[in-house]
């Protein structure tokens, strides 16, 4: 998917939290958006996937030469982000048959072998409410990377991860595919030192 902004703002109220972002991503193209706490990396991400409107500027989104309409947008895209929630009522295996009949994942994996891949095979009829924060985690982790969607959007992905778990998210998010555009928001190095682009949100005041 490619994708351009042109001078793109987000205020809220009397604070710009961004302005004048213009940046041209394109197909397979891993962008890392950096900046402290505070500084507007998942403001960012929200106005780009069009949860929050912008407040001043332009985004397209392009698959081949057909620009992609805004309220088609979301079924293109695949989000992990700690202000996301799970539907907690679900067991494990609902929820993941719930989230195929929206966005099936790649080469037609199916709900037991993904739930194996992701080592939650215990956990298959547990509800969602009952798992810990970082099986949450590496949950949402697992349904952006296994989803067949042509972007993927990580905010702050290694958080509540441990060892074990940060390293399979560093194997992961590597074997994305080629054709994949890759999104992540994050102030910890570690998370995106593959990425090729890598901006600052503080540059944009
Ligand atoms: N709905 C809102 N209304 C008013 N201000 C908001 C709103 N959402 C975010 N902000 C403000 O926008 C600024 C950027 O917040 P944002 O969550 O985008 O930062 P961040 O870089 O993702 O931070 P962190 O690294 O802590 O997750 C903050 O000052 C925040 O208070």
């Amino acid at each position: 998917m490619q994708i351009i902004l042109e001078q793109l703002g987000k205020r809220f109220i009397r604070e710009w939290i961004f302005r004048r972002l213009s940046l041209e991503l394109a197909t397979g193209d891993r962008l890392a958006i950096t900046g402290p706490n505070g500084s507007g990396k998942s403001t960012l991400l929200q106005v780009l996937t069009g949860a929050m409107p912008a407040s001043e500027g332009k985004i397209q989104y392009f698959e081949g030469s057909n620009e992609i309409p805004a309220d088609h947008f979301f079924r293109q895209v695949s989000i992990a982000a700690p202000y996301l929630e799970l539907i907690e009522e679900f067991t494990l295996t609902e929820l993941v048959d719930f989230h195929q009949k929206f966005k099936p994942f790649k080469q037609n994996l199916s709900t037991p072998a993904f739930i194996e891949r992701l080592d939650l095979k215990a956990s298959r009829d547990k509800f969602i409410r009952n798992f810990s924060s970082g099986m949450k985690q590496r949950l949402k982790l697992g349904l952006a990377f296994y989803s067949n969607v042509p972007l993927v959007i990580l905010d702050e992905p290694t958080s509540n991860l441990d060892t074990r778990n940060s390293d399979w998210y560093f194997e992961e998010v590597q074997k994305l595919d080629a054709d994949q555009t890759l999104i992540i928001a994050s102030n910890v190095p570690a998370e995106y030192q593959f990425c090729e682009k890598v901006i600052d949100i503080q540059a944009y005041k």
